[in-house]
């Protein structure tokens, strides 16, 4: 038993009764000497993270997870720990990016080793086992899924597709804006209407009227899926429960998605009966295409990443990924129209020069509407739709800001953070499109610490869909209307948001708020 004081470290040895240990050479024994080498081991090998607050064992920074505001508390915790901060959600370490500096240095510099995703069971279910683009692991399959993806939307954004969807999907809500006849109402549920009705229309050439059973069907489907799997699901911070005990709250996330995808399922097939390689219609018809030629070329591999799943996954992610982030976005943007009346009053003007008052804003007036894409990009630096982005995983051990970050963390990139850094911006809590402008008037280079999109392997895969879209949703509706709040109504910038990870949105309160159209004359 000499041996066993000589593997403990001499405190440990002393302080054991060699007399004990040897008169019991029993399980028990063995057990207590196993243990005590395994929390040695343990503590030598012990990963080392980087600072953060005091966490509870296997229960984690249980405050700050169910903080509403989680975002701007993780930007708060740079203050006392630097940019970089270890928090614990459930038993799993997290580490937060709070600066553009090391959002840099992780998702650009050392790309590969952050472009995974925690494989959580509700994104391993979601995606019908990670045959998705949003939640999967960044392997081979995907960089060829994305590409095939990015294509289809880049060939989708040329000619004259995007220009006819916006005419058709907002024809419909500028004449339900028209109808409120200059009194106050809640846009939401028109703004809700004209963004699904452009996703609809951007993969199925789909356009529903406002009293559609089937749209009022699948926003109230949206709801409460960003509602629900906004508050976090307990299985993903405890995936064995997934196995053995679910919660309501996951049945019915899974439940809620199951019936989206039932949706596209079926105008997928719908697409499929009547596909025609001569006419290409939609996103839809650009993935079938993308299956034909793969076929004709024989080409294994991409064939397998365009299975009927993967097309319906890849379809349902530009739904979840598109609809809620491009719909939060203008939500905002009216909010702030009506409460900055002098902004709002810059980007008619540039309207009325550019456009006039013969036609409606197009798509191709896009390059000579600087202001107006100023004060788009200024809505979504303040308002940050997605504050925590979709959470990463490290591929392999590396590092970030100076620590390391061992392999398998989640990694969160804190946009909130980054739009309100005070380093990069002045007064970050004032609303103001000059900053994206350069002094003659003309669109600035992107701020460095501007990144609603993302950056590196996952970069967001809509952004080049996005961001015309809503520059010119943004022209449509400020040419043809002036937003005010109501005699006495404050504007309340509050979010409504649910504090999980990555899937929240922010979102004024419809009760609370309310917008006086004007038809311009
Ligand atoms: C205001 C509009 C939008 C914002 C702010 C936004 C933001 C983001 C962010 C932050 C991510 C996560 C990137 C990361 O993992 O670091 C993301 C991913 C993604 N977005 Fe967007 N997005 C927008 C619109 C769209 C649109 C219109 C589409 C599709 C047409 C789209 C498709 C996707 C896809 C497919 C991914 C997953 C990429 C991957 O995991 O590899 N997004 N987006």
């Amino acid at each position: 038993m000499d041996s066993i004081r000589h593997i403990l470290p001499a405190h440990l040895g002393n302080m054991m009764d060699y007399s004990l240990v040897t008169t019991s050479v029993t399980p028990t024994s063995c057990f207590l000497l196993f243990l005590v080498v395994f929390i040695l081991c343990r503590l030598i090998t012990k990963p080392k993270y980087p600072p953060g607050p005091m966490a509870l064992p296997v229960i984690g920074n249980y405050k700050l997870l169910t903080d509403p505001k989680i975002h701007e508390a993780c930007a708060r915790l740079s203050e006392k720990y630097g940019p970089v901060v270890t928090v614990q959600f459930g038993p799993s370490k997290t580490v937060v990016l709070n600066s553009i500096e090391t959002v840099v240095e992780a998702m650009v510099k050392r790309r590969a080793d952050f472009a995974g995703r925690p494989p959580v069971p509700s994104g391993m279910t979601l995606s019908e086992g990670g045959k998705d683009i949003l939640m999967s692991q960044y392997t081979p399959s995907l960089k060829v899924h994305r590409k095939i993806v990015s294509a289809a939307l880049r060939k989708y954004i040329k000619g004259p597709f995007l220009q006819t969807i916006l005419e058709k999907s907002m024809g419909q809500f500028i004449k339900l804006f028209e109808e409120t006849k200059g009194n106050p109402f809640i846009p939401h549920e028109y703004i809700d209407l004209a963004l699904f009705n452009i996703i609809c229309g951007v993969c199925f050439q789909k356009v529903y009227k406002f009293d559609d059973p089937k749209f009022k069907h699948y926003l109230d489907i949206d709801n409460q899926f960003v509602a629900e799997f906004g508050m976090g699901l307990i299985e993903d911070l405890y995936p064995i429960l997934a196995k053995v005990w679910q919660s309501q709250r996951y049945k019915k996330v899974v439940s809620l998605f199951r019936e989206l995808l039932h949706y596209i399922h079926e105008e997928l097939e719908a697409h499929k009966q009547d596909f025609d390689e001569g006419n290409i219609r939609d996103f839809a018809d650009c993935l079938l295409m993308a299956r034909k030629e793969a076929e004709n070329e024989e080409d294994v591999e991409i064939l397998s990443q365009l299975t009927d799943v993967h097309l319906r996954q890849t379809l349902s992610d530009t739904f979840t990924a598109a609809f809620d982030t491009t719909r939060f976005t203008i939500q905002w943007a009216l909010l702030y129209m009506a409460d900055h009346q002098d902004v709002q009053r810059k980007v008619q003007a540039e309207l009325d020069r550019v456009v006039g008052r013969d036609r409606l804003p197009r798509v191709d007036d896009r390059p000579s509407l600087p202001y107006t894409e100023a004060t788009l990009f200024e809505v979504m630096r303040i308002a940050s739709v997605a504050p925590l982005g979709m959470p990463h995983m490290t591929m392999v051990d590396s590092s970030v800001g100076g620590y390391t970050v061992p392999k398998g963390t989640t990694v969160i990139i804190n946009h909130w953070a980054l739009h309100n850094d005070p380093r990069h911006w002045k007064e970050p809590s004032k609303l103001d499109p000059e900053r994206f402008l350069n002094s003659d008037g003309t669109l600035a280079r992107k701020p460095e610490s501007f990144l609603p999109f993302s950056a590196g392997l996952r970069v967001c895969l809509g952004e080049s869909t996005a961001k015309p879209e809503l520059v010119i949703i943004l022209a449509l509706i400020l040419h043809q209307f002036n937003i005010k709040l109501p005699p006495g109504v404050k504007a309340d910038y509050s979010p409504e948001c649910t504090g999980f990870i990555g899937y929240t949105a922010n979102r004024y309160k419809a009760d609370d708020i309310k917008i006086t159209r004007l038809l311009k004359v």
